[in-house]
C-alpha cells in the first residue's frame, strides 16, 4: 500500500512524514520546494501478531507494511502555470491513497504561503487542484477520442463510447465541485477508467496538523465525502515521538495527555478507507500478516502470498483470530469446533488465521 503526501507548502508534510516513519528528513521554516521525494516503509502495527508469536514461537515474525511518499509543497497557483508539476502528478498518481496535511498550527516563523492560516480555504485549494489535474487528463483523453472514435471498428467503438460518456459524466461532476470518489460507476465505468489514475479518485485522508497548543481542544473539521477522512494530530510532537523508545515514548504521551501516536490511528484509517483488511498466517517458520481488499475470496487471499497456492488451491483451513486466542493453541481451537475448513468463494474476514492446503 502506498501513500502520498500532499498539502500546500509550509503545512507540515515532511514533519508528518516523519512522525509515521520514524524518520529524520530535513524539515524547514521555508518552503524547499523539494523535488525529490522522501519515502520510506512502515511497519503495520498488529498486536494479534505478538499474540501468535508467543503461541508459535516462529522463526520470524512480518507484519503487514505501508509505503509513505512525501513530495514537495503543491501550491494553490499551480492551475495559472500549467498544473501539478509532471514529477509530483507522477508520485502522486503512483499511490494508492493520499493523506492531505492541512495546516492548522500558528506560528510566525513559518510563512504560510497564502499569508494566514485557513483550514477550510486550504483543503479547498488542494481539492481543486487535484480535481483540475483530472480535468486536464479528461480534456485530453475526449479530445483524442471524438477524433478517433469514427475510424475505429464497431467492437472497439461500443467500448470506446461507454468510456466517453463516463468521461463527459466525470468531467461535469468535477467542474460542479464533487470529486470522483463520490461518483457512483459502473464496474464497467471502473474497469474503463481505472487506468487513468485519477487524483480526485483516490481515498483521502485529510491530516490536521495542529499545534502543541491546541491539543486539549482540536479545531473539528467536517469533510463528508465517499472514501475520506479526518485524523487531527501534532505533526511536530509526534515527529519527536517517534524518535523515542518505548518507555520515553509513553512517558511523553502521559505528559501530554495522549493515548497513542497518531502513526497508528492514521494507518488504521488508510485502511479502512482503502478497504483493505489484514488476513494473517502462523506456524514454526513464520507469523505474518497479508494485506488483502475487504471481500476476497480465499482462492485470491492465497495468491497473495504466492501464484502456486492459488494456482492449487485445494480449501482453506481457517480460524478467527479471536477464537484462536481465546482457545490459546490451534489444538484447543480445534477441539471446541473453531476451525472451519472453507472453498474457494470463502470471503476472507480481517483477523482470520489461514492455512491454505494446495496441489501443484
Ligand atoms: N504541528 C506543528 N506545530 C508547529 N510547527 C510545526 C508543526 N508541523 C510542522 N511544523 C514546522 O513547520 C515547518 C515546516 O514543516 P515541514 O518542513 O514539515 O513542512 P512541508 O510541508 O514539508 O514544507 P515544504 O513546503 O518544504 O514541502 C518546520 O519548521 C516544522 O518544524
Amino acid at each position: 500500500m502506498k501513500i502520498a503526501i500532499i498539502g500546500l507548502a509550509n503545512s507540515g508534510k515532511t514533519t508528518v512524514f516523519n512522525a509515521l516513519t520514524g524518520d529524520t528528513a530535513e524539515t524547514t521554516t521555508y518552503s524547499s520546494g523539494q523535488l525529490t521525494p522522501n519515502l520510506a516503509t512502515v511497519k503495520v502495527p498488529d498486536p494479534r501478531l505478538d499474540v501468535l508469536a508467543r503461541m508459535f514461537n516462529p522463526k520470524k515474525v512480518t507484519c503487514a507494511d505501508v509505503q509513505y511518499i512525501d513530495i514537495g509543497g503543491l501550491s494553490s497557483g499551480a492551475r495559472e502555470s500549467g498544473g501539478l508539476p509532471p514529477a509530483v502528478l507522477n508520485y502522486i498518481s503512483g499511490a494508492d491513497a493520499l493523506l492531505h496535511v492541512v495546516r492548522a498550527f500558528e506560528d510566525d516563523a513559518v510563512p504560510h504561503p497564502d499569508g494566514s492560516v485557513d483550514i477550510l480555504r486550504d483543503i479547498e485549494a488542494v481539492d481543486l487542484e487535484l480535481a483540475f489535474s483530472d480535468l486536464a487528463i479528461i480534456e485530453r483523453r475526449l479530445t483524442r477520442l471524438n477524433a478517433e472514435i469514427g475510424k475505429m471498428s464497431a467492437k472497439e467503438r461500443e467500448m470506446r463510447i461507454v468510456e466517453r460518456d463516463a468521461l463527459v459524466r466525470i468531467q461535469a461532476a468535477l467542474e460542479g465541485g464533487a470529486p470522483i470518489r463520490d461518483l457512483d460507476l459502473t464496474a464497467e465505468e471502473e474497469r474503463l477508467l481505472r487506468g487513468y489514475q485519477f487524483l480526485t479518485a483516490k481515498p483521502l485522508l485529510l491530516a490536521i496538523n495542529i499545534g502543541e497548543n491546541q491539543l486539549k481542544h482540536p479545531p473539528t473539521v467536517r469533510y463528508e465525502h465517499r472514501r475520506s477522512g479526518v485524523a487531527t494530530l501534532c505533526g511536530k510532537i509526534e515527529a519527536e515521538l517517534a524518535q523515542l523508545d518505548e518507555e520515553e515514548a509513553r512517558a511523553f504521551m502521559d505528559d501530554l495527555g495522549i493515548t497513542e501516536p497518531a502513526r497508528n490511528r492514521v494507518i488504521a484509517l488508510s485502511y479502512e478507507l482503502l478497504g483493505l483488511i489484514s488476513f494473517l498466517t502462523a506456524g514454526p517458520d513464520e507469523v505474518r500478516a497479508w494485506t488483502i481488499r475487504r471481500g476476497t475470496p480465499a482462492v485470491e487471499a492465497a495468491g497473495v502470498i504466492h501464484s502456486d497456492i492459488q494456482r492449487g488451491f485445494i480449501r482453506a483451513e481457517v480460524v478467527a483470530f479471536d477464537d484462536l486466542a481465546r482457545a490459546g493453541s490451534m489444538v484447543e481451537a480445534r477441539k471446541h469446533g473453531h476451525v472451519r475448513m472453507e472453498g474457494k468463494q470463502y470471503i476472507v474476514q480481517d483477523g482470520d488465521v489461514c492455512h491454505f492446503l494446495f496441489n501443484i
